[in-house]
């Protein structure tokens, strides 16, 4: 067919040109009208063998409209300021698991699902067929290097198995415990007190973003940043991760190609992403320098009293071969954990009360719980020693570890609403070899799984028809908090690579909760809106805008 055009074409272009300047194009118009004629039918006889084919072949496929050559991209684009509550939908229409075909270049082929047997089958069953893959680690490489979150198979295994045995330890605990206390007692309230008096709102998410990287930077380098303090002040170092999470989050949704020719040529995001690495890098290397000299001077005092934080204790380790662990391995490590532990807090805590503002009843039911920790406190319960005046007030304004624990009703309040609103909305993994999922979806061999958190909270198969309502309840049986199936609840991820930080998180998320409710009434500033943010964490787009009201009489 393509033979006959061309040869028809050919001869007119030669007839054509025998005859020029004496006829001009009227003496070709005869064929020529035969040749269109002939091309329109071949051309539209083509088109229609591509729908039809187009048709038959995604007619099977359950998921959003493929339209030629642009695939779901139309409706994606069309959805993206609802990104989530449109996958929900998806997903409820085609029972928990749909297929998305998209454009090569767009990476957005993938399959989408809510089922819990589902991640169950990816997280655990079959993990090796799912693991991060190159589409997270090679954009992600700049800022995570080869830490924990970054990393797969033998590498990820060996971090996992180091960080693990440290997450376990008592040291940790007590450090990120003595941290937690310190922050609210002489950080948060103080803080907190100057915006009561003032009588101005303030943004919660960025007073939590504040406190979790302080706390997680005592608790990783063991060194305090001073994020939150009167006057909330830029610090270089914040501003700089900051800008370097951001420029990474970018890579991911742009082709590669623009984001490499632009980091070749230091332009736009990637000018300032390459700059804020330098400032995270000397930064790191700065406390690893110090800390190295730190211990060597320990070591040679023979003391027993060493650093408890992450970095001193993955530097008092060693390898699988034994060898120490090289500065540039410890500056991934601790980025890693700042990372994974700064956003995601800080997020579930200002879901948490923006929730707890619409919720009086909520509120109420937290503080009626603190009231009874506090009064057995008062009748001697408290049996922690208080060495200073500074430890004597922190112990007065934050609950300890043990009291925290008490706090059934909080940690179902914070669990729900992290369930409504989880602070990692999607995950994906590569696909290594066509796979089946269990059910019964075909998974093909390089393309994405993507799995919603945020959609399995708002599903009424998981749930029950009362799945959209928040109520802390849910989570009592005989008011003792009860936990869920994390294939079910999957808001820390869950199989081999269940986040590492769940319960610092909760101790964390209980501490700063309790201490602001017992002390303040939260109202959300008139007008204010709150809607999400489009980026791999579920942040508030215009942030958490409240003002302060204090109790008269604090919760006891
Ligand atoms: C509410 C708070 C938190 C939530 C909702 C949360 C959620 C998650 C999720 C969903 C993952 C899996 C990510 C992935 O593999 O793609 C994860 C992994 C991880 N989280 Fe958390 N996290 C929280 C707090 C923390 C904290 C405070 C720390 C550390 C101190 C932490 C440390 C980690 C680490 C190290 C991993 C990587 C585990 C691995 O890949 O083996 N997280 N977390």
């Amino acid at each position: 067919m393509q033979y006959l055009v061309m040869s028809r074409g050919d001869n007119c272009t030669h007839f054509h040109s025998q005859n020029q300047g004496q006829t001009g194009l009227g003496m070709c118009t005869g064929p020529n009208r035969m040749d269109s004629w002939m091309l329109t039918q071949v051309m539209l006889a083509g088109v229609v063998t591509f729908l039809v084919w187009h048709v038959i072949k995604y007619s099977r496929i359950k998921g959003p409209i493929v339209w030629p050559v642009f695939g779901t991209t139309p409706q994606f684009l069309w959805n993206l300021p609802r990104m989530h509550d449109w996958t929900t939908d998806m997903l409820v229409k085609h029972d928990g698991t749909y297929t998305s075909i998209a454009p090569k270049c767009t990476c957005l082929t993938a399959v989408a699902t809510c089922r819990p047997e589902n991640l169950e089958y990816v997280l655990k069953t079959n993990f090796a067929n799912y693991p991060k893959g190159r589409s997270f680690t090679y954009p992600s490489h700049d800022l995570l290097g080869q830490g924990i979150f970054n990393t797969d198979h033998d590498l990820w295994k060996m971090q996992r198995k180091t960080a693990s045995l440290e997450f376990s330890t008592r040291t940790l605990r007590d450090l990120m415990v003595k941290a937690n206390r310190s922050s609210v007692g002489q950080r948060l309230l103080p803080v907190l007190a100057d915006v009561a008096r003032n009588r101005a709102p303030i943004d919660f998410q960025d007073l939590f973003l504040r406190y979790t990287f302080d706390n997680i930077c005592m608790v990783g380098f063991g060194v305090d940043p001073g994020c939150l303090a009167p006057g909330l002040p830029t610090v270089p170092f914040a501003q700089a991760f900051d800008l370097a999470t951001e420029g990474t989050l970018t890579r991911m949704v742009v082709p590669e190609i623009f984001w490499r020719i632009t980091r070749a040529l230091g332009w736009g995001m990637e000018g300032r992403l390459a700059k804020a690495i330098n400032v995270l890098d000397k930064f790191a290397m700065d406390v690893i320098t110090e800390r190295r000299k730190e211990l060597a001077m320990l070591k040679t005092l023979n003391a027993t009293d060493y650093p408890c934080d992450l970095l001193s204790r993955f530097m008092q380790t060693t390898d699988h071969e034994g060898n120490p662990y090289t500065d540039k391995f410890l500056r991934d490590v601790t980025t890693n954990f700042i990372l994974a532990g700064r956003d995601t807090t800080a997020i579930a805590l200002s879901w948490f009360f923006y929730l707890i503002t619409q919720h009086p009843a909520v509120e109420e039911k937290i503080l009626l719980e603190i009231g009874e920790i506090l009064r057995s406190r008062n009748h001697g319960q408290d049996k922690e020693a208080a060495d200073d005046d500074a430890t004597r007030i922190t112990q007065e304004a934050s609950l300890s570890f043990e009291e925290l624990k008490q706090l059934n009703y909080l940690h179902a309040a914070l669990s729900e609403s992290m369930r409504l609103y989880p602070s990692v909305p999607i995950d994906n993994k590569d696909v290594t070899a066509d796979d089946f999922l269990p059910d019964g979806t075909f998974v093909r061999k390089g393309t994405r799984l993507m799995y919603s958190i945020y959609s399995m909270g708002r599903m009424d198969s998981i749930w029950g028809k009362d799945c959209m309502e928040y109520k802390p309840e849910r989570w009592l049986r005989k008011g003792v908090f009860t936990p869920e199936s994390p294939f079910k609840y999957a808001v820390f991820n869950a199989g081999p690579r269940l986040c590492l930080g769940k319960e610092l998180a909760y101790l964390q998320m209980k501490s700063v909760a309790s201490a602001i409710l017992r002390n303040y009434h939260v109202k959300l500033v008139p007008g204010h809106k709150v809607e999400y943010k489009l980026s791999l964490t579920l942040f508030m787009k215009y942030g958490l805008r409240v003002t302060l009201h204090p109790r008269v009489t604090v919760a006891y």
